[in-house]
C-alpha cells in the first residue's frame, strides 16, 4: 500500500499527515510509530489522519456534537498510541486541508473539526491558525513531578484539555535549560492514563502591556521531548496565571524551542475557554510504501 503524505509543523511540532476521506486505511500502532520514527521512516511528534467524521467510529460522538464537523483529526503519537487532542496538530490539519482543497476557511470562517476530545472551532488569523481548545479543566491534583537533573522533586499542577497535561514551575531558566526530559518525568501518584509533562519559567519581568510571558519545555505523552506543545503551552500559562493569583493576564506568551505561541483566556457560553494561536507551516510531500 502507498500513502501520499505531507509533513507539516507548528512551531517545530512535527507531523506526518494524510488523507483518507472514506477511512479505508487502518494503519497498526506498529505502523503509524514506523512512519514516525525519525530514522526509518518520515519522521514526526505525531501522525494525523485526515478522515471524514462519518468514516470513523468516533466520528459519531463529533457529529451528535456539531454536525458540521465534517473532518476528523485522528491522532496517534510517535509510539502510535492515540491522543485525544493535540493543539499544534489541529491548527497544521486545518491548513492541510485548505491547501489540498479538502475545505475551505475564508477570512472570519470557522471551521469545526472533531477530535476524539470533542469538537473544535479553527480560524485563519494574520500569525497562522487559531483554535479554540474549549473548556479547560483543573483535573489530575497536585503530583510531584521528578526529571533527570532536577535536583529536588516539585509539585505539579494537573489540567485537562481534553487531553492531559501536569505542569511544573521551575527556579530559573538555567534550571529549565539544563533539565534532562529525554527520560519520562516521574509523577507520584502515577497519573492513569500518562500526562504531557510541562517545565515553565516565568520571564522577567512576568507581564508587559497587559501580556503574560513564559517559557517553556515539554516532554509529551507518547513521543518524548518535542520543539512544542500547544495544549501544553496554553495548560502551562493557564498553570501560571493560577499560581499568580488575582490580577493576573488572560492573554499569554509561550517561548517554546521552536518558536512562539499565543494563548487567551476568554468567556464562553458554558463557561471560560481558552484560544491558542500560532504558525502552522506545510513543508514536503511524498509517498509512503508501507
Ligand atoms: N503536541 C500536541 C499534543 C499531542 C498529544 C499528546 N502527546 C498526548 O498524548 O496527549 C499539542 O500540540 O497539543
Amino acid at each position: 500500500m502507498t500513502i501520499h503524505f505531507t509533513k507539516g509543523h507548528g512551531t517545530g511540532n512535527d507531523f506526518v499527515l494524510f488523507a483518507d476521506p472514506d477511512g479505508q486505511i487502518d494503519l497498526s500502532t506498529a505502523q503509524l510509530a514506523a512512519i514516525a520514527d525519525r530514522h526509518f521512516g518520515v519522521g514526526g511528534d505525531g501522525v494525523i489522519r485526515a478522515v471524514r467524521s462519518r468514516s470513523l467510529p468516533e466520528g459519531a460522538a463529533a457529529l451528535a456534537e456539531d454536525d458540521s464537523a465534517e473532518w476528523f483529526m485522528d491522532y496517534h503519537n510517535a509510539d502510535g498510541s492515540p491522543s485525544e487532542m493535540c493543539g499544534n496538530g489541529i491548527r497544521v490539519f486545518a491548513r492541510y486541508l485548505v491547501d489540498n482543497g479538502l475545505a475551505e476557511l475564508g477570512p472570519g470562517e470557522t471551521m469545526v473539526i472533531g477530535t476524539r476530545g470533542g469538537v473544535r472551532d479553527v480560524q485563519g488569523n494574520r500569525s497562522g491558525y487559531q483554535v479554540d481548545l474549549g473548556r479547560w479543566l483543573l483535573d489530575g491534583g497536585e503530583p510531584l513531578v521528578r526529571a533527570k537533573n532536577l535536583q529536588v522533586a516539585r509539585p505539579g499542577l494537573g489540567i485537562n484539555l481534553g487531553n492531559p497535561h501536569v505542569v511544573v514551575a521551575l527556579a530559573s531558566e538555567e534550571e529549565l535549560d539544563s533539565a534532562d526530559l529525554s527520560f519520562i518525568p516521574v509523577l507520584e501518584p502515577e497519573a492513569p492514563e500518562g500526562a504531557n509533562v510541562e517545565f515553565v519559567v516565568p520571564m522577567d519581568p512576568l507581564v508587559i502591556d497587559g501580556v503574560g510571558h513564559i517559557r517553556m519545555r515539554v516532554h509529551e505523552r507518547g513521543s518524548g521531548e518535542t520543539l512544542s506543545c500547544g495544549t501544553g503551552a496554553a495548560a502551562a500559562a493557564l498553570a501560571t496565571r493560577y499560581w499568580a493569583g488575582a490580577g493576573a493576564p488572560n492573554q499569554w506568551r509561550v517561548e517554546v524551542p521552536g518558536g512562539t505561541l499565543g494563548v487567551r483566556m476568554f468567556a464562553a457560553e458554558d463557561g471560560e475557554h481558552v484560544a491558542l494561536s500560532g504558525p502552522a507551516e506545510l513543508v514536503f510531500e511524498g509517498d509512503l510504501s508501507l
